[in-house]
């Protein structure tokens, strides 16, 4: 058991050793052998064993490589060694390395169960390569680094905990070849579009052609960043081989959970609480997990209810553990429908089952009855059971709160076993003082966590996302904790899941185009987008520091906001290199004066940290910028906890932030309701890359609204946040070009993820064209000649076949892909059209937008909600849409009936065109029926009214049509759907 005190290595997990001269040297198999090789020996010093031939020649190759590594590892962070040197004066005695508690030499023990694995590596590497269908399938150049699996020498120097997963290349091959090929057939397409206008109609035929190109435009925008798609696979009994040794504390990284909840009533405690019990009864060491859960409305249901959740956690969590269910959140798994009397489970269990149950079937009486009661606001506000009145009365004007549950030295489980910490946390409003909704409240848990807790990781969740995977944080670690493919990796993101989505998920909730398309091909270039949810953050990369592999470069903007200081003693470099420099060395002397900080008298220890301009970037609390310097987290064990909480609550003040960094350069960013797609693109501007993390079972899942109304808005939201973006200094069109750290592949996503609202401005026009076209007997395309003929039809097939291919390699269903297609025009003539309405309203007379909760409902009514139609401007464009094409259709019959024989075949092609339009919009019209058929009323006899005022306008003035008589140059068109 001597063993078991022995240090452990943080690069390959192994344990460190002490050279006779007081050096360390990691006795692991591999430094230990080349040490021993380069000084030419052939046997261990340590043991006296002579080494293995084999694995000499093995070392002999890669010597030089692996060393350089080390080197590496060693110099970018500085803190390896410290914990080396930390630990080793920890051990007791050296012997204790030496041999194991039966007395072999462990050194001769570790090569054996080394050769052991590498075999067995080697047999798995082989089954690998034979199940893909291609073994030297391409690999994006970015992602070599990371791609250790491919390359045996460098895999065998440590085992590898995740390696990347190339698309086959057959599979890729043909969908880059059918990518340009589409390019090119749509260059020679808007060749001959343009050299070919519709003389009849001109108006009409430019409207088209602008259309079209920009559409190609927002294709070209949204197809190139999938060109290197990649998949990734983990592996977490690696993990737990490595860091949690049999004896041994554990050595994984602790991990900060955020809860974001604001209104209680629209986001029902009870799907809180879920969230929280899911992460306290995560398989992760307790000591490990902190659950922060942030209060934006001062409700007291949320606290009071999160007083039962923690006093219910205390049975639901030793069940969790000891009978390994999924998923932790109770009221999902209860709701699984599974006949645990089939397999032969213990009758135990069974009987712990119905009892757990019925304990949980209580807990949710309790908490509806909490519910109940805060229907009403008493008058006199509320009081809490003390008598004492609640602090968050006012929700705009209340002070702070915070208040631990559970955790070292509170309440233990049932079984007497620690528990993971829970703190509820409510920072202060005032009225005067920007609050920035989810993104403020996100930056003060940062802060609260740091001064409570510190861990380097930080896992947030949106209210409605409980952990579906209590491993889930295990396979975000094997990318954080391996010291290769994890030190430039600012998060792990995990793509959201739903739960109760209608079959067909008719209005896109689900997203899968987004989550298992687009994300995985920004995985090949830069990584995922962060998308506000289910991420595992590096605590540094949050604090605006740039990846340790491109230390010169700080926050680019940074040298504009905080210049001040140093740029004023030397003129004649650039003032950023200046302060970039300058940072560094305050960084430096101030990890060192850290150090030995308890030489330190409080005063000469404040001085020592304002010296710094650290202040400038973080805030006035010292606690908080001492934190910030333990790159591995942690708090200092001498701290009084009461002070602490003192601080906690300084912290979460609504001054705070006011001149420092937060929400410009550091934490969450400000400035658009989508803060997440701005916080991400800050980091990758950085140069920090993410990872996308898609474990067989889904990792995190969450509620979508489903109802049309709700989807509309929430999508609304969204597009209003892109726009905000696009318009604010960090629009992505040239945010950050000079650092140069931005792939420009990325960087075509970010523009993507910002302009598509504005795409709902040709998507208007031309879903109106085919009405116009019927009702007018225009057309936007010219009698077709052969070659033109030709054109439009490889278009269309290069269109579906890139589609196909798609689907081919990310396995996503040709449903979802329609369905995508379809909100994508629902979406863009409704909820965008009005973002980019409300944005640049926004931008000009100043106004806030505010952030609409999305409602949560707490009881599935059987998709109950999915009928609910919600009166909402939003559903006016496309009601129009609808009927005009509607109309036009009917127009067109009427009058070829009238016209007779000749015009049946042009009209044939405009109703093909006005039936796309129907047809994309066809979910839309479902749920405008709702379940009984029936529409608000308002909304029909606005659309009508508007669809019959414009078709008669429209008949009337005819702008577009030339004066010339030209309608049997028209009546030849022929139609291509483009
Ligand atoms: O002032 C606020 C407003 C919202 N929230 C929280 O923000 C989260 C997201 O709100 P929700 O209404 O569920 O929005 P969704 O559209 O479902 O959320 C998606 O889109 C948001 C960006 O608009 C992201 O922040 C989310 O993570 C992402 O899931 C919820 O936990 C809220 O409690 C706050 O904490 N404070
Ligand atoms: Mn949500």
């Amino acid at each position: 058991m001597m063993e078991s005190k022995s240090p452990v290595c943080n690069t390959c997990g192994e344990e460190i050793g002490v050279k006779p001269n007081g050096e360390f040297f990691v006795a692991c198999h591999e430094s230990c052998l080349e040490y021993e090789f380069k000084e030419g020996r052939r046997i261990c010093l340590r043991c006296g064993n002579p080494y293995d031939e084999n694995v000499l020649d093995d070392v002999e190759i890669k010597t030089s490589k692996h060393q350089s590594t080390i080197a590496t590892h060693i110099s970018n962070t500085p803190q390896d060694s410290g914990i080396h040197a930390r630990h080793v004066s920890t051990v007791s005695t050296i012997d204790s390395e030496l041999n194991d508690e039966y007395g072999n030499p462990i050194w001769k023990n570790r090569v054996d169960s080394w050769k052991d694995k590498k075999s067995k590596k080697n047999k798995k590497k082989h089954a690998k390569a034979t199940k893909a269908e291609d073994p030297d399938a391409q690999v994006p150049p970015q992602q070599h680094m990371e791609d250790i699996s491919l390359n045996p020498e460098a895999a065998s120097a440590t085992d590898v905990l995740s390696v990347v997963i190339p698309i086959p290349r057959t599979k890729i091959t043909s969908y880059r070849i059918v990518i340009i090929m589409r390019l090119t057939i749509l260059a020679l397409f808007f060749h001959y579009r343009i050299t070919h206008p519709v003389d009849s109609a001109y108006g009409l035929w430019l409207t088209s052609v602008i259309c079209e190109i920009w559409f190609a435009f927002s294709w070209v925008l949204d197809q190139f960043p999938k060109w290197s798609p990649i998949n990734r696979e983990t592996y977490i009994d690696r993990l737990s081989a490595r860091f949690e040794r049999e004896g041994e504390q554990s050595q994984l990284a602790a991990v900060d959970f955020f809860v974001s909840t604001v209104d209680p009533l629209k986001e029902p405690p009870l799907i809180t609480a879920n969230t929280v019990l899911s992460i306290l009864a995560l398989d992760y060491p307790v000591d490990k997990v902190s659950c922060y859960v942030s209060d934006d409305g001062a409700a007291m249901l949320s606290f009071e209810s999160l007083v039962e959740t923690a006093d219910f956690a205390r049975k639901w969590v030793p069940f969790c553990k000891k009978y390994s269910i999924e998923p932790r959140a109770p009221e999902f798994y209860f709701s699984l429908k599974i006949d645990y009397l089939r397999d032969k489970v213990q009758p135990s269990f069974v009987k712990e089952r119905r009892a757990m149950k019925r304990d949980y079937e209580e807990f949710k009486i309790r908490m509806n009855a909490l519910v109940a009661k805060a229907q009403k606001t008493p008058e006199e506000g509320w009081t809490m059971q003390d008598g004492t009145s609640w602090p968050g009365n006012n929700t705009r004007d209340h002070p702070g709160m915070i208040q631990v549950f559970l955790g070292y030295s509170g309440a233990r489980d049932v079984e007497g076993n620690e528990l993971p910490r829970l703190v509820y946390v409510s920072r202060e409003k005032r009225p005067g003082y920007q609050h920035h909704k989810k993104a403020g409240a996100e930056n003060a848990l940062v802060r609260v966590s740091a001064v409570l807790t510190n861990a380097p990781f930080i896992l947030n969740l949106d209210c409605d996302h409980y952990v579906n995977n209590s491993k889930a944080v295990r396979e975000a670690m094997c990318f954080l904790m391996d010291p290769v493919v994890g030190q430039d990796v600012c998060y792990v993101q995990f793509p959201q899941r739903f739960d109760g989505i209608d079959k067909s998920d008719r209005y896109a909730n689900r997203n899968i185009v987004f989550f298992d398309v687009n994300m995985r091909g920004l995985d090949g270039i830069q990584g995922p987008v962060y998308v506000g949810t289910g991420c595992v953050f590096r605590r540094q990369a949050l604090y605006g520091y740039s990846p340790p592999s491109k230390p010169k470069m700080l926050p680019q903007s940074s040298s504009s906001s905080c210049c001040c200081c140093p740029s004023k003693k030397k003129q004649t470099q650039d003032p950023s290199e200046i302060y970039k420099d300058a940072k560094r060395e305050e960084l430096d002397a101030a990890i060192f004066n850290l150090g030995d900080l308890d030489n330190y008298d409080e005063y000469e220890r404040s001085m020592l940290i304002s010296q710094t301009s650290f202040e400038k970037t973080f805030g006035l609390s010292a606690v908080f910028i001492e934190s910030t310097l333990m790159e591995n987290g942690g708090v200092p064990d001498s701290v009084n906890p009461s002070t602490l909480i003192k601080e906690a609550i300084h912290v979460i003040s609504c001054g705070y932030e006011e001149k420092t960094e937060w929400g410009k350069e550091i934490g969450w960013i400000y400035g658009s309701i989508t803060e997440d797609i701005l916080t991400g693109f800050k980091m990758h501007c950085r140069g920090w890359r993410s990872i996308y993390c898609m474990p067989l079972r889904p990792a995190f899942k969450g509620s979508a609204p489903i109802n049309l109304s709700d989807r509309l808005h929430q999508v609304l939201r969204w597009a209003l946040g892109s726009v905000e973006i696009f318009l604010s200094r960090h629009c992505p069109l040239w945010y950050g070009c000079s650092g140069g750290r931005l792939k420009w592949l990325q960087r075509m996503a970010y523009i993507n993820t910002i302009v598509y609202p504005f795409t709902s401005l040709p998507l208007v026009a031309y879903c109106t064209l085919p009405a116009i076209c019927l009702l007018t007997g225009k057309f936007i395309i010219p009698t077709l000649s052969n070659l033109a003929s030709m054109l439009f039809l490889g278009l269309f097939i290069s269109i579906i076949l890139t589609s196909v291919l798609e689907l081919r390699w990310s396995g996503v269903s040709i449903e979802d892909l329609w369905r995508n297609e379809q909100f994508w025009v629902i979406g863009g003539v409704s909820a965008h059209l009005f973002a980019v309405f409300q944005g640049f309203l926004k931008m000009l007379a100043g106004l806030d937008t505010n952030f609409t909760v999305t409602s949560k409902t707490a009881e599935d009514l059987e998709f109950g909600e999915l009928y609910i139609v919600k009166w909402t401007t939003l559903l006016i464009p496309p009601t129009s849409l609808l009927i005009i094409n509607l109309v036009g259709v009917v127009a067109g019959f009427s009058d070829a009936l009238n016209k007779g024989y000749e015009a049946w075949g042009p009209l044939f092609g405009k109703i093909f065109f006005a039936f796309w339009v129907v047809l994309h919009l066809y979910p839309f019209l479902k749920g405008l029926m709702g379940r009984q058929n029936r529409t608000p009323t308002i909304v029909i006899l606005w659309s009508i009214l508007l669809a019959s005022v414009f078709s008669l306008v429209w008949v009337r003035i005819n702008p577009f049509v030339s004066k010339t008589d030209t309608t049997a140059l028209s009546q030849n068109c022929l139609l291509i759907d483009c």
